[in-house]
């Protein structure tokens, strides 16, 4: 697998170990690394009429002096700066030894027009944000509009967070080695990447895999194999039931999108829980989804001894209260088979004054559980996660699930997904279209409809992540809630084929 996603730390041992395992040594692999650089810049820029290298004083500014030599030796026109001296006897100090080009200070970096900036002067090592001479560069490059390259990440960008640590190189491509990290999926380092390319530096998979990763880009290689595919011996219960609770007669279409997605996502069969005035509202609107009159626990305790329902969806358009609450309680205490319960919106809202309550519950609740706030919703339920600058959004969102005893979605253009076994994945397909009103009715829906076919519940809130932002990237502009249960057809049928291919 290659969807690991490495921190600085981890990627550091990752160094090590390939080099204690050979056959690369520490100049080896960076050399490899500027090579790898060198290449995308000859590649990507054919016409630059200089390409200017900045170097810092650790590896990623070594990384720069192979890139420096290398590009010379093409004879590309190359000027090279350096923020200060490698540390004697460093790898980086070997390849500022093996460069012909003598660095020139940093402070009085100038560049023209026609140029491209590669980007060395910091990487997995930044410590602190960029000032001085390095800030100076960030601000004269972006003033100029020149092109940049990055080697690893752009300076200022950490490779944990994807915060930006002061100014910050934005980058039109960055090249990175052996895996992706953190950082260049999370907001806003991904914006600051640009395209992200991955060189093979001679970090072998067994090196990587020994690492006990626990962040991976999510993508279908992490779920697919519990992605559900009905046998063709089935029939509409055995692909799960799932059931949407509706709000009043004023606030209904939430639950109807998320009953239409979680029927598109495979479920068989699909109920919306209705207060008895909303009946009729409801009744207008639907076709193939079912309909019944819930209006209080007694009826609720009443369905799911009856029909044995598989997953629910309770948040949207709901309202806030003790009445969530009551439903949500119930859920989560049946003992009659139900495989998970996805609190969106509302849902969520109402626990605010009693997060550990619903913990508590979900902590000895039979069904999964499965949570999925916006940043807002997220501070509602964890404010001293949400308040806390020094968490990276995995981590918050890995301490959060671990708290709520359930699976988290913490929603953004940057989606993460937590599981309280402290897996972590980064949603890298999100895009601008999906922040409309009703989109989250739609994820709601699916992660339930994949909840209720038997997926285990970290996978099928990543599946359901996924599918939602690949249907609205492919969708595009002008895309509504509506449209979402119909664009992700095509992505469904890619997946089934995958998966049976
Ligand atoms: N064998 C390997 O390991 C390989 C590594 N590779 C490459 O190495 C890179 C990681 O190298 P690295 O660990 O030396 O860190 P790097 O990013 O160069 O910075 C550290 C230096 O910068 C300084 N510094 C930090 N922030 C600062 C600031 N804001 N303002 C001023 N100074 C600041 C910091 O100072 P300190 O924090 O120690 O005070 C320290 O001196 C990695 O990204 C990849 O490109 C590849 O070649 C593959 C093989
Ligand atoms: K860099």
């Amino acid at each position: 697998m290659s969807i690991e996603l490495l921190s600085p730390a981890e990627m550091a041992q990752a160094d090590r170990k390939a080099i204690e395992a050979g056959p690369f040594d520490g100049m080896g692999l960076m050399r490899n690394a500027g090579a790898a650089v060198a290449r995308e810049v000859l590649r990507r820029h054919p016409g630059a009429e200089r390409v200017h290298v900045l170097c810092g004083p650790g590896n990623n500014g070594g990384d720069g002096y192979v890139v420096a030599r290398m590009l010379a030796e093409s004879g590309v026109p190359v000027s090279l700066w350096a923020s200060g001296e490698p540390r004697p006897d460093s790898d980086a100090a070997r390849a500022a030894g093996e460069c012909p080009l003598k660095p020139m200070p940093l402070a009085g970096f100038s560049a023209q027009a026609g140029s491209v900036i590669v980007d060395a002067l910091y990487g997995a090592g930044l410590s602190r944000p960029v000032d001085g001479d390095c800030a100076r560069a960030v601000e004269l490059v972006s003033a100029l509009g020149l092109p940049v390259v990055a080697i690893d990440l752009p300076s200022g960008i950490s490779g944990e967070s994807g915060k930006a640590m002061g100014p910050a190189f934005r980058a039109g491509l960055t090249v990175t080695f052996a895996r992706k990290k953190p950082g260049h999926l999370l907001m806003p380092g991904r914006e600051f990447c640009g395209e992200v390319a991955l060189a093979d530096i001679g970090i072998s998979d067994p090196i990587i895999e020994g690492l006990g990763v626990q962040t991976f880009v999510n993508c279908p290689e992490l779920w697919l194999a519990e992605f559900p595919v009905p046998g063709v011996d089935t029939h509409k219960y055995r692909r799960g039931h799932v059931c949407a609770f509706s709000g009043g007669p004023a606030s209904t279409g939430a639950a109807r999108l998320s009953a239409l997605a979680a029927a598109r996502s495979g479920a068989g069969a699909v109920t919306v829980l209705s207060p008895g005035n909303a009946l009729a509202v409801n009744a207008m609107h639907l076709t193939s989804i079912m309909l019944r009159k819930t209006d209080d626990r007694d009826e609720l305790d009443a369905f799911l001894a009856d029909r044995h329902p598989s997953a629910f969806v309770l948040g949207p358009g709901f309202g806030v209260g003790e009445k969530a609450r009551a439903f949500a309680m119930a859920v989560l205490a049946s003992q009659a088979g139900v495989g998970g319960l996805v609190l969106d919106a509302d849902g969520i809202t109402s626990f605010r004054e009693a997060p550990d309550e619903l913990f508590a519950a979900a902590a000895n609740a039979m069904p999964a559980f499965v949570l999925t706030p916006h940043d807002g919703e997220f501070a509602r339920l964890f404010p001293d996660l949400a308040a806390d600058e020094r968490l990276s959004k995995p981590d918050r969102a890995r301490q959060a699930a671990a708290r709520a005893h359930g699976v988290v979605i913490a929603k953004g253009p940057d989606t993460v997904i937590a599981a309280p076994d402290g897996r972590a994945a980064v949603n890298p397909n999100g895009a601008p279209w999906l922040a409309t009103a009703g989109s989250g009715d739609v994820l709601a829906g699916l992660v339930a409809g994949l909840l209720a076919q038997g997926m285990p519940a970290f996978e099928a809130a990543c599946a359901a992540v996924w599918m939602h932002a690949e249907a609205g990237v492919r969708f595009g502009p002008g895309l509504i809630a509506e449209d979402l249960p119909r664009a992700l057809v095509p992505v469904l049928a890619e997946l089934v084929a995958m998966r049976c291919g």
